[in-house]
């Protein structure tokens, strides 16, 4: 229950539109209302005249009702058009709120959740949420406000039928919810959960698709979603039951009101202490109003469903980061020499350390190749510079301000790495290279393709760098999609580049052109090189050897030529 008072509170900087929707819904609601009761009325009135001979001013009832009708049909248009903005803006508000404490956790702090445990999270459990406002926040204040407002007329004219209105609303509008909601409980919990672990296991077996397929794997994994489809059928459409038993439960309840209306008040009618037209009249409205509040119960019935999702949502966010951003962030530095004292991570859970009393000083503007057998440390190396991870133990400084003292934004403009498989969001290919700088012009991404050896396949493409890259990337082969994140991050203005095995998987031929251009482009920054190509090594001004997690040597140029 506390996530979802956390989740109204989310609802606060939205209030104008929630106010707003909240009053079209009412409107709309008490003119349907007053239309179906004047329109009862109207006809009785006429009728009953008609046999009595008499006539009566049919004018002013006529109007009421076309206005009525009027404020019943714009007021729908309305509420759908508000009520489904305000939806809209709170839904992405929420996702807006949600991704910005996400993104401190990536990577360290959601290592140990499966990426579509993440992904439901993100997309159903929030799209659950939607339904909080829309079917249920809404409906209930809307029904409870009209409610009041035909109990408060009502009261003018009988105290007694008021209190009985009361409760009758009452029940239609607590207590059908709520035993719906009860009903629910179980099977709602059930659909919730089902349907996080279909999304996980469905993004898993797309993603690792191909290996399931060649290891026959696939047999067992398909029949695993199969059952959570099942699952999730079958706990959907109890919770679609016990709603809909609710909702014809306060339908019928309707009716019975009408009836027990008419029943009682036909002998006060023939009496003639009460007029049949306003009989009729008040009939009609008790069944008009608790249309109002049917759709309550088949809401509720799904409530701790959308608990469930708060919760699951909520405790995603509630994740404390991995590396803290700083009280107070140090100015960003104006140098941008790098200096490693006594550095050493370990995991959690490892039994050694990945790396181990690094001692390295990087002058601003070096080029150094890292060189090493796999496991030796080297990606390790680039997540401490982008404080993916803080050291277990030394520190790293970039310009003399340690990099636990810088925000991650000023680090990340600083301190750039070019992952061996960069993520490619699904957009184009322009989109994807603009993250690294948004001012970026056409030519400028052209000259970044060109530099990797890109240029010609994008320009053969029908919409060239218009062209979409497809989900991370799956338009492109793993060899393009790796080059299009190093044009990425040569066209960054950072200056500090730190290049993981750039030209691993290419031809001689294209590794040398690639090599060349980053090497032009990275003339006056800070160049870091995790490479096995002794051209690479070549090229730079010092290779520092990892083994083990630790420096086991360092060549400056000089010797490392008479060595290659
Ligand atoms: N997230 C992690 N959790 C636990 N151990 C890890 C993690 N990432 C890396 N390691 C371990 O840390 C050590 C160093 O790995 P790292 O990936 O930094 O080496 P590398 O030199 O970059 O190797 P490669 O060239 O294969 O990427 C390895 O023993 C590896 O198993």
């Amino acid at each position: 229950m506390r996530s979802l008072l956390r989740l109204l509170a989310l609802y606060r900087p939205y209030a104008l539109w929630i106010g707003a929707s909240l009053l079209v819904s009412l409107a709309s609601l008490l003119a349907n209302v007053g239309l179906i009761a004047v329109a009862g009325w109207f006809i009785t009135a006429m009728a009953a005249a008609g046999l009595a001979g008499v006539s009566i001013d049919y004018f002013t009832p006529a109007a009421l009702i076309r206005a009525l009708a009027i404020l019943r049909s714009g007021g729908r248009y309305l509420d759908r058009l508000i009520s489904h903005e305000a939806t809209f803006r709170l839904i992405g508000g929420l996702r807006a709120h949600l991704f910005a404490r996400l993104e401190p956790l990536a990577p360290g702090a959601l290592a140990d959740l499966r990426s579509g445990d993440i992904l439901e999270r993100l997309r159903g459990d929030i799209d659950r949420l939607e339904h909080v406002f829309l079917r249920m926040v809404s409906p209930l204040l809307v029904a409870g406000l009209a409610g009041a407002i035909l109990v408060a007329a009502l009261a003018r004219w009988s105290g007694a039928l008021a209190a009985a209105a009361a409760a009758i609303f009452v029940l239609a509008g607590v207590a059908a919810p709520a035993l719906a909601a009860f009903f629910g409980r179980a099977p709602a919990r059930a659909a919730s959960a089902a349907a996080a672990r279909l999304r996980a296991r469905l993004t898993e077996a797309i993603e690792g698709l191909a290996p399931l397929l060649t290891t026959g794997d696939d047999v067992r994994r398909f029949a695993g979603l199969r059952r959570d489809m099942a699952d999730l059928l079958a706990a959907e459409s109890r919770v679609a039951r016990i709603g809909a038993l609710g909702q014809a439960r306060v339908g019928a309840t309707g009716e019975f009101a009408a009836l027990a209306i008419l029943a009682l008040g036909a002998p006060l009618a023939q009496a003639g202490a009460l007029k049949s037209s306003d009989l009729v009249m008040g009939a009609l409205a008790a069944l008009a109003a608790l249309e109002a509040f049917a759709p309550l119960a088949g809401a509720f019935g799904g409530f701790y469903g959308v608990l469930a999702s708060a919760d699951r949502v909520f405790a995603l966010i509630d994740r404390k980061p991995v590396v803290a951003e700083p009280d107070e962030a140090a100015s960003p530095p104006e140098k941008f020499d790098l200096r490693l004292r006594g550095v050493s991570l370990t995991y959690p859970g490892a039994a050694r350390p990945a790396l181990s009393q690094i001692d390295c000083d990087i002058a601003e503007g070096a080029r150094i190749a890292f060189v090493g057998p796999s496991g030796a440390g080297k990606s390790s190396l680039a997540d401490l510079l982008l404080r993916f991870r803080d050291p277990s133990l030394g520190e790293i400084r970039l310009g003399g301000v340690a990099l636990r003292k810088l925000s991650r934004r000023a680090l990340h403009a600083r301190i750039v790495v070019a992952r061996q498989n960069p993520h490619l969001f699904t957009a184009s290919v322009a989109d994807n290279l603009r993250l690294a700088r948004s001012d970026a012009t056409d030519a400028e991404l052209w000259a970044a393709l060109a530099a990797v050896g890109l240029e010609e396949t994008i320009r053969a493409l029908p919409l060239g760098l218009e062209a979409p890259v497809g989900v991370a990337g799956e338009k492109l082969s793993g060899g393009q999609a790796k080059r299009l994140g190093l044009a990425r991050v040569l066209l960054s203005a950072a200056p500090v580049l730190f290049l993981d095995e750039p030209t691993e998987g290419l031809d001689a031929e294209t590794a040398r052109r690639v090599l060349a251009a980053i090497l032009k482009r990275a003339e006056g920054r800070t160049l870091l090189i995790a490479t096995h190509r002794p051209a690479e090594m070549a090229a730079m001004d010092q290779v520092i050897a990892l083994d083990g997690g630790v420096i086991v040597a360092r060549k400056s140029q000089p010797a490392l030529r008479a060595t290659i």
